[in-house]
């Protein structure tokens, strides 16, 4: 199945969730994942595939561009599609909806109608709508509830937080009751089809949306240079390269005395660890790679090629 959305409305929060495990990096800033994710659940007799897809958006870089091929790759390909939005931020509402007076009822957001109206049909679609944590009046999320129901035919409709895992298992109940009989396609501890190498880059990046603010998660991409396993007990290898597109990013990134760059690399470090479950030794280098998300060939270099459409 591919969970698809806009940005931020908590993809990769849901795919944890359903994973019980934090494999895929979540933050604040929108446009966090970058590349569609694949996780593993084995749900009573199904084994679900999930794709976490990139945040579907108006692209204004090439990696946008990529970013928005990547995800609608991922929804042509799937035998369900998780349709993924948000309940309003209250903190937006104005105050007579949040009182529950009379005024216009919630609707959908514009983005929402242009991206269920790209669909398609093919696929069965489960309608989730995410974070109804922050609506303390749940009554006031029906008329929106409504107003999806009317825009298309859904399998389900379903209400959930993933941030309190509230409603995850019934997501995948739906999506459960839709899979088509097949083999199985993966070992049952298998979680990902990602190489570890994959992560590693993926928890760096998670740091850096951490600790910086503006442009500087947005212009920074982790290329891992070297990636050597031991033998036996001793520590997995890790140096890495943190591209940003500026000198002063560069400085932001590394900070006063090298002080944010170790703290990146320490708390990258201890996550990339409990993936592993064994030491790391990571080194992290930062490099100015001018304008790397408007070329074709950096993002091939960094990985970033999913959505090559030849
Ligand atoms: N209150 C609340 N916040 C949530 C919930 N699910 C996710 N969030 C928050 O929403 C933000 C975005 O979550 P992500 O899971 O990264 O969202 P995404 O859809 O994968 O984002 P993109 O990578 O931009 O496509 C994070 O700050 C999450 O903690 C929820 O159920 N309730």
């Amino acid at each position: 199945m591919a969970l698809v959305g806009r940005p931020n409305v908590g993809k990769s929060t849901l795919l944890n969730a359903a994973l019980g495990h934090p494999l895929a990096i979540v933050s604040p800033t929108p446009q966090t994942t970058r590349d569609a994710i694949l996780g593993v659940v084995h749900h009573g007799p199904a084994e679900i595939a999930l794709l976490d897809t990139p945040g579907l958006h108006r692209p204004r870089t090439e990696l946008g561009r990529v970013m928005n091929q990547a995800a609608r790759e991922a929804a042509r390909g799937a035998d369900v599609i998780v349709f993924v939005t948000e309940a309003p931020d209250p903190a937006r509402l104005p105050r007579r909806v949040k009182e529950g007076e009379d005024g216009p009822p919630l609707a959908p957001h514009p983005s929402d109608l242009t991206l269920l109206a790209d669909l398609g049909s093919e696929a069965p679609v489960v309608f989730v709508l995410n974070k109804v944590d922050r609506m303390r009046d749940k009554a006031l999320l029906l008329p929106l509830l409504d107003a999806f129901a009317k825009l298309r035919e859904f399998a389900a409709i379903v209400p959930i937080s993933a941030l309190r895992e509230d409603g995850v298992q019934r997501v995948l109940d739906e999506v459960a009751k839709l899979c088509p009989e097949r083999d199985w396609g993966f070992a049952p501890d298998e979680l990902t089809d990602r190489p570890t190498r994959f992560f590693a880059a993926e928890y760096v990046r998670e740091q850096i949306l951490r600790a910086t603010k503006a442009e500087v998660p947005h212009a920074s991409a982790v290329q891992i240079e070297r990636y050597v396993e031991p033998t036996g007990e001793g520590a997995l290898h890790i140096d890495a390269t943190i591209h940003v597109e500026r000198p002063g990013q560069k400085k932001i990134l590394i900070g006063a005395g090298a002080e944010q760059l170790k703290r990146i690399g320490t708390e990258a470090r201890l996550r990339i660890e409990e993936l592993v479950g064994r030491q790391v030794n990571l080194k992290l280098w930062v490099r100015v790679t001018p304008e790397w998300r408007e070329s074709r060939e950096r993002l091939d270099e960094l990985g970033y090629n999913k959505g090559e459409t030849s």
